[in-house]
């Protein structure tokens, strides 16, 4: 009998880490991918997307949480622009796209919005979408609705991690197992 792996370590450039695992619904262990407080992991990482922004690219799109440290990393390196859409509405935005997300891997059912002066940024322009994690391709989706309701258009998805098999064509710098039992 062979025993499912509990725990899965990555590496990107010099920088490993074993990620954590957390239990999703029904669908047994999920290694999680942590952005947030980590700054070395976030900065090996973005360093290897670089080389993946599809040629065209006039602005970065992420969203809230875990991708934002990401996305800013990139946007560091590759001089292009970035744009983020919060799960929260603020008081001070200003007619802002809002934007359902279905259904997502770890989470629920949520509610982007894109503020009205960030949504024009986007406006002619060629955006690649930028996330941490892939996993349905729900919040790809609906990031890519608000591209074309702000008058853009997607160049394309890029994350770091592709988990299992999105139906998005994903360039990636690597895949995860959807579960790890
Ligand atoms: O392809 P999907 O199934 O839509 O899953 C991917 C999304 O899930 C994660 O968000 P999470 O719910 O962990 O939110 P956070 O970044 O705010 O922590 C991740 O940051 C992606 O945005
Ligand atoms: N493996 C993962 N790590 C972080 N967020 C995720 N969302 C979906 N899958 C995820």
């Amino acid at each position: 009998m062979t025993t499912a792996p509990q725990e899965l370590t990555v590496t990107i450039g010099d920088v490993s880490r074993t990620l954590p695992t957390v239990r999703a619904g029904g669908m047994g262990r999920v290694p999680l991918v942590e952005f947030i407080g980590d700054s070395e992991f976030t900065k090996a990482v973005a360093q290897e997307m670089v080389a993946l922004i599809p040629a065209g690219t006039e602005v970065l799109l992420t969203v809230v949480t875990n991708a934002l440290p990401l996305t800013h990393e990139l946007s560091d390196r590759s001089g292009l622009p970035y744009v983020c859409a919060r799960k929260k509405r603020r008081t001070y935005m200003q007619q802002p796209l809002i934007q359902d997300v279905p259904s997502m891997t770890l989470g629920v059912a949520e509610t982007l919005w894109l503020d009205g002066p960030h949504a024009e940024r986007l406006n002619g322009k060629r955006v690649t979408i930028v996330q941490d994690v892939v996993a349905s391709g729900g919040t790809a989706q609906a990031l890519a609705r608000l591209v074309e309701r702000a008058g853009g258009t997607v160049s394309g998805y890029l994350a770091a991690f592709r988990q299992g098999t999105p139906t998005l064509d994903v360039i990636a710098l690597q895949d995860l197992p959807r579960t790890l039992s």
